[in-house]
């Protein structure tokens, strides 16, 4: 396990250093390969960095921005993190940057994973940076350990870098990198606030399988900075 923890005094300061850090990140990977590539999570954490981050003058124009999940809802619905994206992180400066869609027009997200995947393929890999958010439950990306398909999300060998998951215990049906897809990664991030979560971590690393608590598959298997703030 390879987990290193960086704590700040405030979600302030782990925004201000956060944004830093990915902008170096992303600038490397333009600077090296022309194109960078960033995983973003939904949910409510990443809301301020979002911000932080679309006011930040890169070549956003080299940079393709996808999401490590996605539910599988209209866009424009409370709950899509697609439209959570676009509006707090795919503006301002940040506008220029090319944004992948998981979400596509169809009924059921399992229908939609051939073209997720086709979508994934089309960005620089690894991936330059990826930010995970965990939920109390210990789940990362839409890998939910109440889900029937959770050993599929996390299976190495599966030959997939996307999957429909079904939660039981939140809402809505899901579209989720799998574990091999979000490992791809140049630099993982997991992104916390508050003594709960960080608890939660802690407990799962010492004490949970996998399919109980995903968020030690990735931990367990690459080196994981924690940006932490109470
Ligand atoms: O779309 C999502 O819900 C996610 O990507 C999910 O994995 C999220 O990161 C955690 O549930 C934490 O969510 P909060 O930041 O809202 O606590």
């Amino acid at each position: 396990m390879a987990l290193t923890t960086l704590s700040f005094d405030t979600p302030d300061a782990l925004t201000s250093a956060f944004a830093e850090d990915l902008v170096s990140i992303l600038k490397t990977g333009i600077k090296t390969r022309g194109r960078a590539s960033l995983v973003v999570s939904g949910g409510r954490t990443p809301l301020a960095l979002f911000k932080q981050l679309s006011e930040t003058d890169i070549e956003w124009d080299k940079v393709d921005i996808t999401l490590a999940d996605e539910r599988w809802v209209e866009e424009g619905h409370e709950a899509s993190n697609t439209s959570l994206v676009k509006a707090n992180l795919i503006q301002n400066k940040a506008s220029a940057a090319h944004f992948v869609e998981l979400k596509s027009d169809v009924a059921d997200a399992s229908e939609g994973v051939n073209a997720a995947e086709k979508a994934i393929a089309s960005m620089s890999q690894p991936f330059d940076a990826l930010i995970l958010g965990m939920g109390e439950d210990g789940h990362t990306a839409s890998l939910f350990p109440c889900s029937e398909q959770v050993n599929d999300g996390l299976s190495m060998n599966s030959g997939r870098t996307c999957i429909a998951v079904q939660p039981t215990t939140a809402p809505h049906q899901r579209i989720s990198l799998t574990l091999p897809a979000l490992l791809n990664s140049r630099h993982i991030f997991l992104h916390l606030t508050g003594d709960k979560k960080k608890q939660v971590l802690l407990d799962a690393l010492d004490n949970a399988t996998e399919a109980q608590k995903p968020i030690t598959a990735v931990v367990n298997r690459a080196p994981v900075t924690l940006m932490w703030a109470p």
